[in-house]
């Protein structure tokens, strides 16, 4: 089934940069340090989230580079990262993949967490794809189920506005993309609640999540998705439950549907189309 083509409403931040701190890395981003392939112009990046970095081995055409090899790039240092930014195709559209994402709980700023997203802005990136493991408070959700993010809880706040954080048209789409793969039981829809880590919730901290309405808890992803609204990128984020935090005994399962979560990004892929081409899901 061919997907509708809604009209995607694309609406750049007309707020001010949120601050020199946060800016600052990128000003010192030298771009003659560092040349992507030319052949291939990126408009989606890919943020792998932990154990997902197999996304970018289905990659064709690709190009990787090692963060260390990338002037002013943060390292990885969490396992399940592998810490390559990776340029290839996927479906055939040219994206890039950051194999290995940074956490604060590392040690790194909040700045340097999001620096790639900024770096990928400058790369022609207009879509921001975000994955993730995350832990369930849902009592609907089970291990290995697909959550599309629908919004998410960040205590601390930053501006921009994030009432349309994630765009709806994407997620529409990948509710047809999920059909047709066969991943609709197994889909579901919720809130992202960001928690500095890197120790999992008490029992008492869940239930306090579970009442702010958050249907799943990580450590990542939404400061990547605040910079990435700020520069006016569309967003798409998934989460894969790798655990529930319903039961005092955690029981934990990485492998999950790892292979359907890359299924369900790559059929997402197919159906991006590049914003400059006037040619729009
Ligand atoms: O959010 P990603 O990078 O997928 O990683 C998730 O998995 C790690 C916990 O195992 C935490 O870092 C959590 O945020
Ligand atoms: N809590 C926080 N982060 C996580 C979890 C969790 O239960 N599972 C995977 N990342």
């Amino acid at each position: 089934m061919e997907a509708s083509q809604p009209v995607i409403h694309h609406h750049p931040s007309k707020l001010p940069c949120p601050g020199p701190e946060l800016n600052a890395p990128l000003q010192e981003w030298d771009k003659t340090a560092f040349s992507p392939p030319p052949q291939i112009l990126p408009f989606v990046a890919i943020i792998c989230g932990s154990g997902l970095g197999g996304l970018a081995d289905l990659l064709e055409n690709s190009v990787a580079f090692p963060y260390k090899d990338i002037p002013r790039f943060p390292q990885s240092t969490v396992p399940g990262h592998a810490g390559n930014l990776v340029f290839g195709e996927l479906q055939g559209k040219a994206c890039v993949c950051m194999q290995g994402r940074f956490h604060y709980y590392e040690g790194y700023s909040i700045a340097m967490v999001t620096y790639p997203v900024r770096v990928s802005t400058l790369l022609g990136v207009e879509t921001l794809i975000v994955t993730n493991a995350a832990g369930g408070l849902n009592p609907k959700f089970n291990v290995g189920d697909i959550m599309l993010i629908r919004d998410h809880i960040n205590m601390p706040g930053l501006f921009p506005c994030m009432s349309d954080a994630y765009d709806a048209d994407l997620g529409r789409l990948a509710r047809e993309v999920a059909e047709e793969q066969g991943c609709s039981s197994f889909l579901q829809q919720g809130v992202y609640c960001n928690v500095g880590g890197p120790a999992f919730e008490t029992v008492a901290e869940s239930k306090i999540l579970l009442s702010l309405l958050a249907d799943a808890v990580g450590m990542s992803t939404v400061p990547e998705v605040i910079v990435a609204r700020h520069h006016g990128l569309r967003v798409f984020g998934l989460s894969l439950i790798t655990n529930l935090l319903d039961s005092e005994e955690l029981e934990r399962n990485d492998e999950g549907r790892k292979g359907e979560y890359c299924s369900c990004v790559e059929g997402m892929m197919g159906r991006i189309h590049c914003k400059q081409n006037d040619l729009l899901v």
